[in-house]
């Protein structure tokens, strides 16, 4: 049975971090948003205002105080303090938003007991450095709220009502929390919790990073030689991309839009997952790569976890930033890519770009653009069902490969940000590898398919018309290719290393002239994630 949400008057103190509750004495809730004013105030002047949008739960007051508790996240990205978590206590509330927002019991994935662990991760140098401020204003209140306090001590056994915190302190440390969850005594994973509870086994991991604590997790975690339940994580998209969690969200944004919200706060429906989220298997593909290859950091030598091969075939650590160790394959759950997108990770991945969050994407791009480089390569795929590979072909023969590309994107998600539509065919969690791909392309042909993908996903089926390099320069019908795949093989041949990029879920891995990438679907179960139930 699910534990239920705390009942006594200590629990609802102001917690740690918030402003003192607001107390209302009339509430109604209008044109998406309920308004409120307090004894003696007049509803029809209210005093205060909280939008639906912004709504992240409510709780029921504790007993002796009638009424409910409604919490609220506002956002300030440019401001001192970033995040504000409000608390509105009004002795009742309309059907809506009671309705949908009121959290009756405790989420079973934060019931704590010897099987099961909770675990927060705050990795501080995440997109722009905010996820301590969440943790510190937003994250601990809520789930002091919910009487749920944090601990650091490593080896402290599961305690009722405790969950652990870590804060990245290096690029390698989600890796090595993730490697401690295979010791037994420190995840206290179980193969089943065996109390007939909804418990889960495995513990569960509020990762307050972008898609780069992902795939420190997935292989930090190990394949199948770790006998662990896999963890269930739930992400609150404190990166840059946060590919991941906006391809998860993707149906609750749309659903939003069709109301004209927008603005919708993909923390707050992070929020919203994490308490009442549901647990699936996270799909993964498995990235090979031939002998030779090696993980590299960003040109300025900045770059997350460096992971290498043991003797198990479980990625893990070794060496520090300047080192290149030797890889043969890493596991996935967004992206591997080849040409542009794998430049561009890499180039702007430095302290200077970073410094600009999002927008650090669109800078690089435009430098590398200037460029335009034609990537060397031959692509084969095979198509689902199918056992034979396929080579892409040149567009002016049915038989001849392609042989340069500027763009080899394998994805399991719909979107590489927000508004980057790159799979308008991706579904929550549906599993299938799709494939996209251009030809050898001029930058502004480039910038145009970028921004099509930007209009939701416009640049699928987009054609042009190129000239080819022999028959003296024919003019034929190219354009964007777009294909469900089983796996894709990326055959490179550059002299120079820098076009010997490839890029999976944000780690940049060099390969060798003549050097490939092969890329899969896998059927390991290593995560699973925390999604709305509506993408179920
Ligand atoms: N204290 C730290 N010191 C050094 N490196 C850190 C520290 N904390 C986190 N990192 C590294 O910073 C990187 C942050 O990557 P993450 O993907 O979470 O954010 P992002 O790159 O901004 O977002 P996204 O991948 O979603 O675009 C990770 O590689 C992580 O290992």
């Amino acid at each position: 049975m699910a534990a239920q949400v705390p009942r006594t008057a200590a629990d609802i103190q102001p917690p740690l971090g918030t402003a003192p509750y607001d107390h209302a004495h009339h509430v109604k809730y209008q044109d998406g948003e309920l308004v409120w004013a307090a004894q003696g105030g007049d509803i029809e002047q209210p005093q205060g205002r909280v939008k639906r949008d912004d709504i992240v739960a409510v709780l029921k007051a504790p007993e002796g105080t009638p009424g409910y508790l409604v919490y609220s996240l506002a956002e300030a990205p440019e401001g001192e303090q970033p995040f504000k978590l409000s608390v509105l206590l009004a002795p009742q509330l309309p059907e809506e938003p009671l309705a949908e927002f009121l959290l009756a019991d405790m989420p079973a994935h934060f019931a704590v007991q010897a099987s099961h662990l909770l675990h927060v991760i705050v990795s501080t140098r995440s997109g722009t450095g905010q996820a301590t401020a969440f943790f510190d204003h937003v994250l601990r209140p809520l789930l002091a709220a919910l009487g749920l306090e944090a601990h650091t001590e490593p080896d402290l056994p599961a305690m009722p009502g405790s969950y652990r915190v870590t804060a990245t302190q290096s690029p390698h440390t989600v890796r090595d929390f993730a490697r401690s969850l295979g010791v037994v005594g420190t995840s206290g994973a179980t193969s089943l919790s065996g109390n007939g509870s909804n418990v889960p086994s495995a513990p569960t991991i509020l990762l307050l990073s972008g898609d780069g604590g992902v795939i420190d997790l997935l292989n930090g975690v190990g394949g199948s030689s770790s006998s662990a339940a896999p963890p269930t994580v739930a992400l609150l998209p404190l990166g840059t991309g946060n590919a991941l969690f906006h391809s998860l969200h993707k149906p609750l944004y749309s659903a939003a839009e069709a109301t004209g919200a927008s603005g919708q706060s993909p923390l707050v429906l992070g929020l919203r997952t994490l308490l009442r989220g549901a647990s699936a298997p996270l799909p993964t593909f498995r990235a090979s790569f031939s002998p030779g290859s090696r993980l590299v950091a960003a040109p300025e030598g900045i770059k997350a976890a460096v992971v290498a091969e043991d003797g198990d075939g479980d990625a893990h650590a070794s060496g520090d930033e300047h080192d290149h160790p030797p890889i043969d394959h890493l596991v996935g759950a967004i992206v591997a890519s080849y040409g542009f997108h794998a430049s561009l990770v890499w180039v702007s991945d430095t302290p200077a770009y970073r410094a600009h969050g999002a927008k650090r994407f669109g800078m690089a791009a435009a430098e590398l653009l200037k460029e335009a480089h034609a990537y060397a390569a031959t692509v084969a795929v095979r198509r689902p069902g199918s056992t034979e590979e396929e080579l892409l072909l040149a567009p002016d023969s049915p038989k001849k490969p392609r042989a340069e590309f500027t763009y080899v994107l394998a994805t399991l998600v719909s979107s590489l940000e927000r508004a980057f539509t790159i799979s308008p065919a991706s579904r929550p969690l549906d599993g299938q590898l799709r494939l996209v791909h251009f030809g050898a392309a001029d930058g502004e042909r480039t910038m145009d398919v970028m921004r099509a993908a930007y209009r939701g996903g416009e640049h699928v089926g987009m054609c042009w018309t190129t000239q080819t390099q022999s028959d003296g320069g024919k003019d034929v019908e190219d354009g964007v290719g777009y294909d469900a795949v089983d796996e894709v093989r990326v055959t490179v041949h550059e002299p120079d290393p820098r076009w010997r990029k490839v890029c999976i879920d944000g780690t940049i891995v060099e390969l060798e002239d003549g050097g490939w990438m092969a890329v899969a679907r896998s059927a390991e179960q290593r995560l699973r994630v925390l999604v709305d139930p509506s993408v179920l």
